[in-house]
């Protein structure tokens, strides 16, 4: 220990104490500033190892593709946003499980909400391999040529994420086969609705068949795919399996891709995917609002059968009425049942050439429609009729009974 008296020595020994004093003071400042030194310089290269790697995705999620596909379409091309990862993560609360809407093959559903307030679901891909990129590709390109009222509206894109990840408009209330196969006694999907929603999905189907300025093809029509808006009005989702015959002139895939139950068995034999192939799927959406089945249902405990064949085997013994939905059977007009029961029947063909167009189709369920509101027009007519005549038979009665 340092031992100081009041000598000139001690006043060296004062002295010696202040050195140390700077040095300890000087020595933690210096340390301070090294470390401070090294921390930025820790936190300068993570940035720019983080830049290079949002680089690469973007690359590998085949940003520079996407870029060169959305500046060669024509104008009819929408302003596809490219939103940044941060911005996202935002959204939706560090993509947080409490947001998850569904889950599909391609990807997990999100909700989420801008900073601007509006609301989106945010489709994160599950893996990257080169299938799934070209899907998402794909459904960027696709849905970023479409302007339909029933077509869902992809607002942008997100590639500097290990994932690619879209974003659409956020539609509110889910898809129609929660409608239609989940139990709810709260609410129910009525006749009228069914009949509905079957004419918007034909209508956005006939869109994008011939109306489009270059023809597509879903390729993955189904009841999970049909989201329903605030008012029950249907939209077409996931594009990711759909082609427009610009990109893929044969139509002949290595793989046949769809869903069990909605698969066209034409396509299915040929590997040649057709514009009628989505006329076959719609033809089994159709029997699934008719019937309230699923499209593979369980006809006993160890028994699952084809919806589609089912119905063709009803139809051909001339019992549709065995397979309509029971919660509709008491508020529907028969006429109606049979008019789309056909319908769905021609839809079902097993060769491809003797099914309607979409735009047949469409036009056939209007007509259904139109008339039904005709008869209930005339119904309510003929109503107000019988009002007026009995109105005038009651003054006749009393004028009578006035004169006597
Ligand atoms: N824009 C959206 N708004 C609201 N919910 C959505 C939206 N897009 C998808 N969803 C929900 O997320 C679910 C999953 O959607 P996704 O398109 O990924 O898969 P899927 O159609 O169920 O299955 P797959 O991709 O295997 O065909 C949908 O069924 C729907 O309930």
């Amino acid at each position: 220990m340092l031992k100081c008296v009041n000598t000139r020595g001690g006043f060296r020994c004062a002295i010696n104490k202040i050195y140390i004093i700077i040095i300890v003071v000087g020595s933690v400042i210096f340390i301070l500033v090294l470390l401070f030194g090294l921390w930025r310089l820790y936190k300068l290269i993570k940035k720019r190892q983080n830049k290079e790697l949002k680089k690469k995705f973007f690359k590998r999620n085949g940003g520079l593709l996407l870029q060169q596909q959305l500046s060669t379409s024509d104008g009819s091309v929408q302003k596809t946003k490219i939103y940044s990862s941060k911005e996202l993560e935002v959204a939706t609360d560090g993509f947080n499980v409490n947001r998850i809407l569904g889950e599909g093959g391609q990807g997990t559903v999100y909700k989420g909400m801008l900073t601007d307030g509006r609301i989106i679901a945010v489709k994160k891909s599950k893996v990257v391999d080169e299938e799934n990129l070209e899907e998402f590709i794909n459904e960027v390109v696709i849905l970023s040529q479409m302007n339909h009222r029933n077509v869902v509206k992809l607002l942008g894109c997100c590639l500097e994420t290990q994932v690619p990840i879209l974003v659409y408009e956020f539609i509110s209330n889910g898809n129609l086969y929660k409608y239609i196969h989940v139990q709810n006694d709260d609410f129910l999907l009525s006749w009228e609705m069914r009949l509905r929603i079957a004419i918007e999905v034909a209508g956005a189907l006939s869109y994008l068949h011939s109306a489009a300025s270059i023809p597509i093809y879903h390729r993955d029509i189904k009841s999970t795919n049909i989201l329903l808006d605030e008012k029950y009005r249907a939209t077409i989702s996931d594009f990711g399996s759909s082609r427009s015959i610009a990109i893929d002139q044969t139509h002949l895939t290595t793989h046949v891709q769809g869903t069990f139950g909605y698969l066209d068995p034409e396509y299915f034999q040929s590997s040649q995917f057709t514009e009628k192939s989505d006329v076959y799927s719609f033809g089994v959406v159709l029997v699934e609002l008719l019937s309230g089945k699923k499209p593979i249902f369980s006809a006993s405990p160890t028994e699952s059968r084809s919806l589609a064949t089912h119905f063709i085997m009803l139809m051909e013994d001339n019992r549709l009425f065995d397979i309509l939905d029971a919660r509709v059977k008491e508020h529907c007009h028969n006429e109606e049942v049979v008019a789309v029961g056909n319908l769905a029947r021609k839809c079902l063909n097993l060769n491809g050439k003797n099914r309607p167009t979409m735009k047949e189709v469409t036009t056939e369920l209007e007509r259904v429609i139109q008339k039904g509101s005709n008869v209930q027009q005339d119904s309510q007519e003929n109503e107000s009729i019988m009002a007026d005549l009995s109105m005038q038979y009651m003054g006749c009665i009393s004028d009578i009974n006035n004169d006597l």
